[in-house]
Order: C-alpha cells, then sequence, then structure tokens
C-alpha cells in the first residue's frame, strides 16, 4: 500500500472536498477539525490530497472527509463511521510518559485525532484505569497558545485512555485487550494501531501475539516499532524476517524520532523549492558537511540499554544518518513515501563502509566544577564495571557517487558534553580568485585592508534542529563606512522570532502519521538494511579490537581525536571555531 499523500501544514494547501470523497485517505481515519479554530493559518489538522502528477490540489478540512458520527464522553462509539483505537505497550515505561501520552495528548487539544479515538495502555504492572490516567496526567501539558480551558480537555481525554495488564508474550493478555476494545469500537469500522514502547527483545513476542489476537477484523492495524532495530546487519536482518513472519511491511512504522523534527522535514523543502540552494549542493560548491549532536547529560538512568548499544548505534546510525540520507538524496520523483524513500535508499547504497581509520571514540569520566561533582558513565550502576563503550564518536563518511564523491561528510555525537545541541552544518568552498581576500592590496579607498581571516570565513549554511530553530547563512558582507572592512555576519531565519507558535514534538507528527497511514517519515526495510551495512564492519572492528575510548571530562568539548580526524580531512568543526 502506498502513502496516499501529504500535509503541508505549515503551507496550508489542502484539497477539495470532490477530491476527498474519491481519495483512498477517505477509507482510513476520520478526522475532525474544530471549525471555530485557526487551524489552517498553523497548518494544523488538515489533509492533502495529490493528483496523479503529484501535485497538491485545494483545499478541504479533515471534517470534509469525516464520516459523521458521535462519541460519548469515555469514547464508546455509537454505530457507523471509524474508529482509532492506540495501545501503548509498556505504557508503564519511560518513553511511553515522557513523550507519547503527552503527544497523544497534545494531538487531541489540537483536534486532531479522528472523531472517534480511544487510548488503552498495556503492560504488566498492575494498574486501574484510574491509575493510568493518573500516572499519565503529571505529564500532560498545554500548549503554551493556549485557546481553550486546559484542563477541561485533559479530563475529556483521560476519559478516552484505558488500561489493560498482561505479558508480551501472551495471547490471553492481548485477547483480553481485544475484547475491551471491541467494547470501545462497537459498530464502526475499527482501525487499531499498536506502539512497541518496549525494549526490543520483547518486539518479536508482542507482534505475534498482538497481531495474532489483537488485530483489527476489518480495518488497519498498524505498529510503531521503536528503535534500536537490532545492534548490526544481521540482528536487524533477523528481527525484520521476525517482524514479517507475523506483519505486512506496511504495517510496520519504524520510528525514528529525528525524522518528525521540524528543521529537519524542512530540509527537503529547503533544498527543492529554493532555487538557490539546489544548484550549490553538491561537490562543485560544499567542501563538507557536518551532523552534529551533542547532549548536556549522560546516560542518567538508561546505563543499561546505553552500554549495549553506544552512541554509534543509538545517534548516528539512525538519526545523524536519516538526516544524511535526506541532505544528499537526489530529487524524488514526488513527494510520495515510496519516491522518497527510494531516494533515500539510493543514497545510503552509495556510502562508503565506514572503516576504523575513519571513526574517533570517547567516553566521559567524572568531573568537579563550581563545586558540583559530575559522574562518569562508568559510575552509573546499570553499566558494567570497565566498560568500554562509547558515549562520544566522530566519524568521516563519504557517498561515492557523481554528487558527493570526495566531499567528506563528518558526524560527531556525544553525551554528557558542554551544551544541548543538534545541527548540520554546510561548509562552501572558497571563491576562488577571491578579489577581497587578497592579503597585501589595499581593496578600498578607506585604506583598510582584507585580511586571510576573511578569505577563510567561506559562506556557512546552519540548519539548527535543536534548541532555538534556526536557519543561518553566514556571509561576507562590508561593514557600513567610508572604509572597505569586511566581515562575517549572519542572514538569520530564528524560528522563534518568525513563528511564534509552538513547535510541535516530532512524536505528535510522527503518531498523526501513523494514524493516517502516511509513512514518508517512517524507515523502510531496505534502508535499514543499507544503514546498517555502513555501520556494521566498524562497530564489529571496534569491538574485536577492544578499541578503548578517549576519555573526555563530563561537561567538556568531547576528546580531542575529534579534532584530529576533521584536520585529516581538512575540515574544522564549524560548531567551535
Ligand atoms: N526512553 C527514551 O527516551 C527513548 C526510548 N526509546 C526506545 O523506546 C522503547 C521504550 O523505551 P523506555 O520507555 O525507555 O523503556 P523502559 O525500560 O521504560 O521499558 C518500557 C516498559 O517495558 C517493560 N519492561 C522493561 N524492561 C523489560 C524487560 N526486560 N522485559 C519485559 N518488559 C520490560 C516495563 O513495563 P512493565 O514492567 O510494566 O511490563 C517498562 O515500563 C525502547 O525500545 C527504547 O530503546 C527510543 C528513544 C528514546
Ligand atoms: O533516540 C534517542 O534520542 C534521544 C535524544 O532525542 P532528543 O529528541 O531529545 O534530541 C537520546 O537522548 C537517546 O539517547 C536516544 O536513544
Amino acid at each position: 500500500m502506498a502513502g496516499t499523500g501529504l500535509r503541508f501544514r505549515q503551507g496550508a494547501i489542502f484539497f477539495s472536498g470532490a477530491h476527498a470523497a474519491a481519495h483512498p485517505r477517505t477509507r482510513t481515519p476520520h478526522h475532525h477539525c474544530s471549525p471555530q479554530r485557526t487551524h489552517d493559518a498553523r497548518g494544523r489538522c488538515r489533509l492533502t490530497a495529490k493528483s496523479a502528477n503529484g501535485r497538491p490540489q485545494i483545499s478541504a478540512s479533515f471534517r470534509d472527509v469525516a464520516i459523521d458520527g458521535a462519541q460519548s464522553e469515555d469514547g464508546a462509539p455509537e454505530q457507523g463511521g471509524s474508529t482509532v483505537s492506540i495501545t501503548v505497550v509498556g505504557a508503564s515505561g519511560d518513553l511511553a510518559k515522557k513523550k507519547i501520552f503527552p503527544a497523544l495528548f497534545a494531538l487531541y487539544y489540537e483536534d486532531c485525532l479522528p472523531e472517534h479515538f480511544t487510548v488503552f495502555g498495556y503492560a504488566r504492572s498492575k494498574m486501574s484505569d484510574e491509575e493510568l490516567r493518573n500516572m499519565i496526567s503529571l505529564t500532560l501539558t498545554c500548549r503554551i497558545d493556549q485557546r481553550e480551558n486546559c484542563s477541561d480537555k485533559m479530563e475529556q481525554f483521560l476519559k478516552r485512555c484505558f488500561y489493560q495488564s498482561g505479558q508480551y508474550n501472551s495471547e490471553e493478555g492481548f485477547s483480553e485487550l481485544d475484547r475491551k476494545l471491541k467494547e470501545k469500537e462497537a459498530g464502526k469500522v475499527p482501525n487499531r494501531l499498536f506502539y512497541l514502547s518496549i525494549p526490543p527483545n520483547i518486539f518479536v513476542d508482542v507482534v505475534r501475539s498482538a497481531s495474532r489476537t489483537a488485530s483489527s477484523q476489518d480495518g488497519w492495524t498498524r505498529f510503531i516499532v521503536e528503535k534500536p532495530f537490532g545492534r548490526d546487519s544481521e540482528s536487524s536482518g533477523e528481527l525484520t524476517r521476525n517482524l514479517k513472519k507475523y506483519l505486512a511491511e506496511e504495517q510496520i512504522f519504524r520510528i525514528d524520532h529525528y525524522l518528525g523534527k521540524e528543521l529537519v522535514e524542512n530540509l527537503s523543502v529547503l533544498r527543492f523549492s529554493n532555487l538557490v540552494f539546489e544548484p550549490l549542493w553538491s561537490r562543485n560548491y560544499i567542501r563538507n558537511v557536518q551532523l552534529i549532536f551533542s547532549e548536556d547529560f549522560g546516560t542518567e538512568g538508561r546505563g543499561g540499554y546505553f552500554d549495549n548499544y553506544g552512541i554509534i548505534r543509538d545517534i548516528m546510525q539512525n538519526h545523524l544518518l536519516q538526516i544524511l540520507a535526506l541532505f544528499a538524496m537526489e530529487t524524488p520523483v514526488s513527494l510520495d513515501a515510496e519516491d522518497i524513500r527510494n531516494e533515500k535508499v539510493k543514497v545510503l547504497r552509495s556510502m562508503r563502509q565506514l572503516r576504523l581509520e575513519d571513526v574517533v571514540v570517547g567516553q566521559y569520566k567524572g568531573h568537579s566544577k563550581g563545586g558540583k561533582t559530575y559522574p562518569a558513565y562508568v559510575d552509573d550502576p546499570t553499566v558494567p564495571s570497565g566498560s568500554i563503550t562509547p558515549t562520544f564518536a566522530a566519524a568521516a563518511l563519504f557517498i561515492d557517487n557523481a554528487r558527493w564523491d570526495g566531499v567528506p561528510f563528518l558526524m560527531k555525537a556525544g553525551k554528557a558534553l558542554h551544551t544541548r545541541r543538534a545541527e548540520i552544518r554546510v561548509q562552501f568552498r572558497r571563491v576562488p580568485g577571491n578579489l577581497y581576500g587578497r592579503r597585501s592590496r589595499s581593496v578600498g579607498g578607506g585604506g583598510t585592508t582584507a585580511t586571510r581571516e576573511l578569505e577563510k570565513a567561506t559562506n556557512e549554511l546552519v540548519l539548527r534542529v535543536q534548541p532555538d530553530e534556526a536557519i543561518y547563512l553566514k556571509i561576507n558582507s562590508k561593514v557600513p563606512g567610508l572604509g572597505m572592512r569586511l566581515d562575517s555576519s549572519d542572514l538569520n531565519l530564528l524560528y522563534s522570532e518568525r513563528y511564534p507558535a509552538e513547535i510541535p514534538d516530532a512524536y505528535e507528527r510522527l503518531l498523526l502519521d501513523a494514524i493516517e497511514g502516511e509513512r514518508r517519515l517512517f524507515i523502510r526495510s531496505d534502508e535499514l538494511d543499507a544503514a546498517w551495512a555502513i555501520f556494521t564492519p566498524v562497530l564489529a572492528d571496534l569491538e574485536a579490537n577492544k578499541v578503548a575510548p578517549e576519555l573526555y571530562p563530563y561537561g567538556s568539548r568531547g576528546p580531542v581525536g575529534a579534532h584530529y580526524l576533521a584536520a585529516n580531512h581538512n575540515v574544522r568543526w564549524g560548531d567551535i571555531s
């Protein structure tokens, strides 16, 4: 089943009622947007459809495509139409509490969920519906730009939340869930979404039991699968094969929440809808690309999980590589999920396998500063003593195709660093024969001289994914005055100034996409294979050679080895120069 179109949330391009009626999207969830709301301007809660040539068609809101129907306050539907049941498996866990329930509430608060929906939590912990509601109510928040009584909305949302306790490999547990779901769904076409917010070793157990006993009979059944998708090519292949014993690929939504981040979504818009960037987007003008992730906290509380994976698997092989693929892919045939994912696979398959000499690994050590003591990674009681799992890595990757031949794509990811940041930096080549870069020559009537420093200040495009989302371009420009003094300054699109509304969390976008059957931002199995093929050999070498990580103090800028790695490729990290 191919993706059925896309929303232009920001641009608010919508499809017509006539098309809505004909479009396959109308078979799935039936959305309701309050007509009083100003969602158009915010670009939220709208469906778009595309014509055969992939262009968006004109406007109709979810309301236009909804099959009208009523639902009682506790989520029990009245006759007719369809309903969506969202089951969060692992409901008692960290991710569910921190991200999934809050994202579902935010969607509800924004009137973005289908009119008829129910949320179930499933886990082994014993809990009543009321206890689940109390638990999740602690992490629900309202938008800063509140438009209506938040506590009423929370109460209404919580009334639609229920809990079922059961084992993850238990068909009885999921049969009981199925029975309760049916009660809520009665009379409507049931669509079911399972979110696997559980450790990866039980993904297959859950999929086996839930698909056999709690699949929808008449509607769709989809599973969102959290990372990690294996530890290497082999384990990932095995996971995929096992999942596919019970599910079709179209039912599997492998989530990478970085694809749901606003700036990452904007990357393709920036490239493909501005004439000024795409012609420069190649080895002819780009010197290097840097993908940087840093966190100013350690693995606190997640050391048990992390030690089995390390930073390369936790961040690079998925989040940073996905960004790289979107950055470097060729223009897709259309904005359909399959066309985009085809291009991502192509570019990933053109990448060279990473070699040990192109990687630097580090691990944070304890540090005292300002009377405060910060722990070492190995101080975490869930981390085995003497662990050499990297909490920092830098790597130089290459794409062996005509567009990117010879351009280093440098990645850097680390925990317990001096700042929290995720960004993409594009460093352009020097201006050939730069008139203003000639050292000894006077370049203006004012008598000032341009220096070599300025020649070094080449253009740099920065997409700051977080925090303080921004896109800025470093340019050389003349300092106002009678002389000819040049300066490097920024053309800056700071989101908080240009778009004052709060930016939705990545999980909101991705949950909504999964409900709508939009696969563009989820990882296809061949993408995953291509991603693991790049990293598996070096991961095996690191482990086989027991490569000791370079220690860096908690709160520092990371190991100096990262600078040498960059220098080997004639690069200076943009975040520290
Ligand atoms: N937390 C985060 O920030 C992120 C998490 N993820 C991924 O999301 C998934 C869930 O993460 P998170 O919520 O942190 O996980 P948790 O460790 O909190 O586990 C979720 C739930 O699964 C059950 N569980 C935990 N360990 C086991 C076990 N060994 N065997 C059976 N059941 C177990 C527990 O529920 P009960 O005992 O009630 O059954 C627990 O509440 C994981 O795949 C993780 O890698 C991805 C990105 C970020
Ligand atoms: O997937 C993961 O992402 C988080 C960082 O996500 P962010 O949205 O807060 O930037 C990271 O902390 C975690 O280790 C990793 O598993």
